[in-house]
């Protein structure tokens, strides 16, 4: 089976575990687990897939990072990783693969579907419980306010309520508090998604997790460590969709949060990115040639904006002043 949402009691176990090797520093293991988490594990299971050549430890000064176990070159493929929760933007909704964002241009269907039985199937775990209750009021408010990362709180608690997410899921993920204007925009979603589920029956006793502390832990997590999705276009139909897009509105077709690529720190002068080919599953490619032990970063935002925007950014968007050696060169 395919690891989009392998989420059960390993996961409950993977925050309890990430506190102790915190402390412990046992970060070979923290990494093989975050690998195993991760990766596709499609493959046979006589088959030993190859580990990628990274680890995930303490940096200096900006948490934990992903280093490089040997000599990478440039262009290679690091990792591919699955999300833990995706969804389409509302303006995609209705051309993407409800389940993996892949393009359904040639569906005639206008309403949410997927793009094969596959997704269908492994989409059971989310849509189950959404399809029975009331959406409208939920994505009016995402809409008009121009909200995504409550989509993505939508949908996981649709899978912790079906019993296939825990609640504390994304607990091993870099934490983060939401500044007091955006917590008062938030309740409002917040009491849209309890109403959903209230008027859907979902049942108190199932519902107890969704608490405003819950949901805002969980909004504020995801908005520093979701990812963005744009498929790279394969096709010319697609090449010129995806150009109208940038020109229209949204580009995206989604958006995502994964388990190891949430471990990359930033820097505006990066060594490895991340792309999306045809669907939702993210690849980690270096960029330039990377040395064994050097850190592996991405880059978060636009690194063509000067260096005052790039501060802003960051730090509004993700909390943090980027110490990189770009921005401590004053480029
Ligand atoms: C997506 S997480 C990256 C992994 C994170 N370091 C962890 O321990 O989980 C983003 C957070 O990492 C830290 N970070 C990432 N890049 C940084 C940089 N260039 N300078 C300082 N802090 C950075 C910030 O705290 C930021 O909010």
């Amino acid at each position: 089976m395919v690891n989009y949402l392998i989420i059960d009691q390993r996961k409950l176990k993977m925050s309890r575990l990430v506190r102790w090797l915190c402390r412990s520093k046992k970060q070979h293991y923290l990494t093989n687990q975050l690998l195993a988490f991760s990766t596709d594990n499609k493959k046979p299971s006589n088959t030993r897939a190859t580990p990628p050549p990274i680890r995930v430890s303490l940096t200096e000064s900006a948490g934990r990072g992903v280093f490089a176990t040997r000599r990478i070159g440039a262009g290679d493929l690091i990792h591919t990783a699955k999300p833990i929760i995706a969804h389409p933007s509302l303006s995609s909704i209705n051309t993407v693969c409800y389940y993996c964002l892949r393009n359904k241009l040639n569906s005639t269907d206008q309403n949410v579907a997927f793009c094969g039985p596959e997704c269908e199937q492994n989409a059971k775990v989310f849509y189950d419980v959404e399809k029975e209750a009331e959406w409208v009021a939920f994505h009016d408010y995402c809409r008009s306010n121009g909200f995504k990362y409550p989509l993505l709180v939508k949908r996981l608690a649709c899978t912790i309520l079906s019993g296939a997410a825990h609640p504390e899921i994304l607990d091993i993920l870099q934490p983060a508090s939401l500044p007091h204007h955006i917590l008062l925009e938030m309740e409002e979603g917040f009491n849209l998604l309890r109403q959903g589920f209230t008027k859907a029956d979902a049942g108190s006793e199932k519902m107890a997790f969704l608490t405003k502390k819950w949901y805002n832990n969980v909004l504020a997590r995801i908005r520093i460590n979701a990812f963005r999705i744009e498929l790279a276009p394969g096709r010319y139909e697609d090449l010129l969709s995806s150009a109208a897009a940038c020109v229209d509105a949204e580009a995206a077709v989604g958006n995502a949060v994964y388990m190891l690529p949430s471990f990359y720190n930033h820097d505006c002068d990066p060594n490895a990115h991340i792309i999306w080919l045809e669907n939702a599953d993210a690849r980690v490619k270096a960029l330039r040639d990377i040395e064994p032990d050097e850190e592996l970063r991405i880059c978060y935002i636009d690194a063509s904006l000067d260096h005052n925007a790039r501060q802003t950014l960051l730090l509004e968007g993700f909390g943090f002043n980027c110490n990189c050696p770009r921005c401590s060169s004053g480029d």
